[in-house]
């Protein structure tokens, strides 16, 4: 059986006459790490979009797990075991911490729940001293590690994370970085879009760069780390 979670081929989207992804071929297998990187505006949330049925691709196929879903629906790709921490923040301001867990919390695709309200509040004790306080009095750094939080309440195979260091302070970017560490050795496959090309490349097996629409470089991450023109050409400011 192939382990492949999440596979793309020629993926072309489009915003109104705006071509954005130009033939994009991605995949992601059980346990792998990924990093998606490119500079801003390079289609990398368009592709995450694409193949989560957020937006329709107007050419090319998805695959979850090897059943093609191009376009969605998107519920039915999430009870694949694929979780998204989106760009900005999912919380419900006016839930507790403990109930926007706990109504996230279901098992896995087999059957599987590994994460419990207690591991998750193991994994985040700021959110273990806030648990009572509701979603909307959280400092944005908490409020993303809730939103992480309640993605991992849904035991999934696959994490998909979209920037979710973006405009944190120093110390919460330290401390989502280790959470992040922590979720991959955990087995869990993720997907991890950063502007901090070292912190991905040291995180991740893999590593994906985008530009204009279009994967210019799918290789191992040590090939990214160790090469500065690769780096200084695509994604250096
Ligand atoms: N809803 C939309 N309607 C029209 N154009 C859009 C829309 N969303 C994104 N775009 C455009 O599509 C292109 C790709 O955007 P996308 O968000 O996928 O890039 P990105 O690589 O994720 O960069 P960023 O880090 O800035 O999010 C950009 O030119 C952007 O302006």
């Amino acid at each position: 059986m192939s382990n492949v979670l999440l596979e793309a081929r020629e993926l072309h989207t489009y915003y109104g006459s705006s071509h954005i992804l130009h033939g994009v071929d991605f995949c992601i297998h059980k346990g792998e790490t990924l990093g998606l990187m490119g500079r801003n505006g390079m289609g990398k949330t368009t592709l995450i979009r694409s193949m989560l049925g957020l937006v329709k691709p107007r050419h090319g196929t998805v695959s979850v797990r090897g059943d093609v879903m191009t376009g969605g629906p998107t519920h039915r790709i999430a009870r694949q075991g694929i979780a998204y921490v989106p760009e900005g923040r999912g919380i419900f301001p006016n839930l507790s911490v403990r109930e926007n867990l706990q109504m996230a919390a279901r098992a896995g695709v087999d059957g599987q729940r590994d994460w419990t309200f207690e591991r998750v509040m193991q994994t985040f004790p700021r959110l273990a001293e806030r648990i009572n306080n509701g979603g909307g009095q959280l400092s944005g750094g908490e409020q993303q590690m809730l939103t992480i939080g309640r993605a991992l309440m849904t035991n999934p195979d696959l994490l998909i994370l979209d920037e979710a260091t973006e405009g944190l302070a120093p110390l919460i970017v330290r401390e989502i970085w280790r959470v992040i560490r922590e979720i991959r050795d955990s087995g869990i496959a993720t997907v991890i879009v950063d502007k901090n090309h070292a912190a991905v490349t040291s995180i991740t097996d893999r590593s994906m760069i985008v530009v204009k629409g279009q994967v210019v470089f799918d290789g191992a991450s040590t090939e990214v780390r160790n090469n500065p023109e690769l780096i200084q050409k695509h994604l250096g400011v």
